[in-house]
């Protein structure tokens, strides 16, 4: 029988999924496992590598039979992941030596003002495309390579390997044979040079981390190898690798230069395709490998938010105002403005276009007459307001006209935010029929390695849109809550 669906397994923040497509890119079969977040002092987040693992191969165990399938009517394997999130583990034992230390910890803030008082921020800019930041995995290995006993000396003996969560999951899914990544991901350490395309010399021996300890880079679509047979009864070919953001505008077939996507998940992450340019934001974005394919990489540039959605679970999880995420739509629709109230979601600091690790979150313009909905309705405005200063900053560096922009992850599911953000960005939003783009992305790149599609053309039929969202906000309304967002912001600045 022939193969007939493609598995991605899709690594992210708060969930790993496991998502069976067909050949239309319709899904037959999704399987969730949410997992601990750890906080081990203020501005730190940890995630356990090995529960990542066991959720991760649980959930692709469970997308498989819940539908009475086996692992023979599978094509191939694509993973897709959280980026810059760092594990360091042992070759020898296969465990990992501390905790993934996760985008958003702000750990390594003074390493990173270190890095940039020896004047490197223009050497990074420049080979990697990145700004200095905590939220990219260099320093994050520099930690633990600083800080955990004894790891040092053994990645300096060869024992140590890095990943992002793509590399583990490679690793571990191969029964420890391949420790690679692909150029996407690798393009989120700091330390990979995105012209030369290789690991940056220089930058290793300025932060002191070892070479040996480094995967090698692969392309985004290409067979790595197999599936230990172990795992599913049978091997299975894994056939593509891309971090999520990159993965999604790949899934939103954003194929040409000049295409935007943004996804709303725990961050905010907009990408535009830039085609076989290095460009170089003027304005506060970054530089990213957008995928390797066909022995050709193609770049984006993308404007990077750290908390979208993670504002929506704080609602849900600490201040417990809402019960479920969704609720915040029904809430937040109940009044009619915020009551002149701005939250500012900065509780990692700030990412695109302000770039302040020392930031940190806001709720301002309170008066007696604010209530949980004000909140809750500044809270969803505030992701909004965010993806308005990135998209300034993407037309600032591209003078493109953004008339129309493709939306999905978790949070745009939320109909009051999808008609707010099409408000003050005087845009047409489109969210497409499958939502799962980030998952669909390195499915259409496994795919396409295993000749399951057999170009992008026969895969742009596949797309259809689902719901779209037009502006109905006056251009004077829109200025005047958007100037009261940037002096909310100002407020939120250099404050740990
Ligand atoms: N209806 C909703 N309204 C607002 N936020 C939502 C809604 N549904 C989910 N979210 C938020 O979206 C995030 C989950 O989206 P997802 O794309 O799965 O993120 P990730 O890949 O980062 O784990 C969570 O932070 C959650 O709070
Ligand atoms: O897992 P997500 O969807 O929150 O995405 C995280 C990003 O890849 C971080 O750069």
């Amino acid at each position: 029988m022939s193969k007939r669906y493609i598995l991605a397994l899709d690594q992210g923040t708060t969930s790993s999924r496991a998502i069976l497509f067909d050949k239309k890119g319709n899904i037959i079969s999704l399987s969730q496992k949410e997992f601990t977040q750890i906080y081990p002092h203020p501005g730190w987040i940890e995630h356990n590598p090995e529960e990542i693992w066991k959720t991760q191969i649980e959930a692709a165990k469970e997308a498989i039979q819940k539908v009475g399938l086996s692992p023979s009517d599978i094509a191939s394997i694509g993973i897709t992941n959280q980026r810059e999130t760092t594990v360091l583990w042992d070759k020898n034992t296969g465990r990992s030596v501390y905790n993934a230390i996760v985008w958003q910890c702000r750990r390594t803030a003074d390493l990173c003002d270190k890095i940039k008082a020896a004047g490197l921020s223009d050497y990074i800019r420049e080979n990697t495309g990145l700004i200095v930041d905590a939220y990219f995995s260099a320093t994050k290995i520099k930690w633990i390579l600083d800080n955990i006993e004894g790891v040092r000396q053994r990645a300096e003996k060869g024992d140590i390997l890095f990943g992002n969560i793509d590399s583990w999951l490679v690793w571990k899914l191969t029964g420890g044979k391949l420790h690679i990544t692909d150029y996407t991901n690798a393009s989120r350490t700091m330390l990979f040079n995105i012209k030369s395309l290789k690991w940056d010399e220089n930058l290793l021996k300025e932060l002191n981390i070892p070479s040996s300890i480094l995967p090698e880079v692969r392309q985004s679509s290409e067979i790595y190898g197999n599936t230990d047979k172990e795992l599913f009864g049978e091997e299975i070919p894994i056939s593509g690798i891309a971090g999520d953001q990159q993965s999604a505008l790949f899934g939103q077939l954003c194929f040409q230069e000049g295409m935007v996507k943004n996804t709303y998940g725990t961050g905010c992450f907009m990408l535009m395709n830039t085609g076989d340019k290095i460009v170089k934001s003027q304005s506060g974005l970054i530089t990213t490998i957008a995928w390797g394919i066909d022995n050709k990489v193609e770049y984006a540039i993308e404007g990077s938010i750290f908390s979208a959605g993670a504002a929506v679970q704080w609602l849900r999880d600490e201040l417990k105002i809402i019960h479920d995420a969704a609720d915040s739509d029904y809430f937040a629709s109940k009044v009619d403005d915020t009551n002149g109230v701005y939250l500012v979601p900065a509780f990692t600091g700030l990412g695109a276009p302000y770039w302040d690790m020392h930031a940190r979150g806001i709720i301002v313009g309170l008066t007696r007459g604010v209530n949980r909905n004000h909140i809750i309705r500044a809270t969803l405005e505030s992701i909004a307001y965010q993806t308005k200063d990135v998209i300034d900053a993407m037309i600032n560096d591209s003078e493109i006209n953004l008339t129309t922009l493709r939306a999905d992850g978790g949070a745009a599911s939320n109909n009051f935010l999808m008609q707010f953000q099409s408000d003050i960005l005087n845009a047409n939003i489109e969210i497409p029929e499958v939502t799962e783009t980030t998952a669909l992305g390195v499915a259409y790149l496994a795919g396409l390695a295993v000749d399951f599609w057999k170009s992008k053309g026969e895969i742009v039929q596949n797309w259809g849109i689902n719901r779209k969202f037009k502006p109905m906000m006056t251009p004077k309304m829109r200025e005047k809550l958007y100037a009261g967002w940037k002096k909310a912001v100002e407020r939120s600045k250099s404050w740990a």
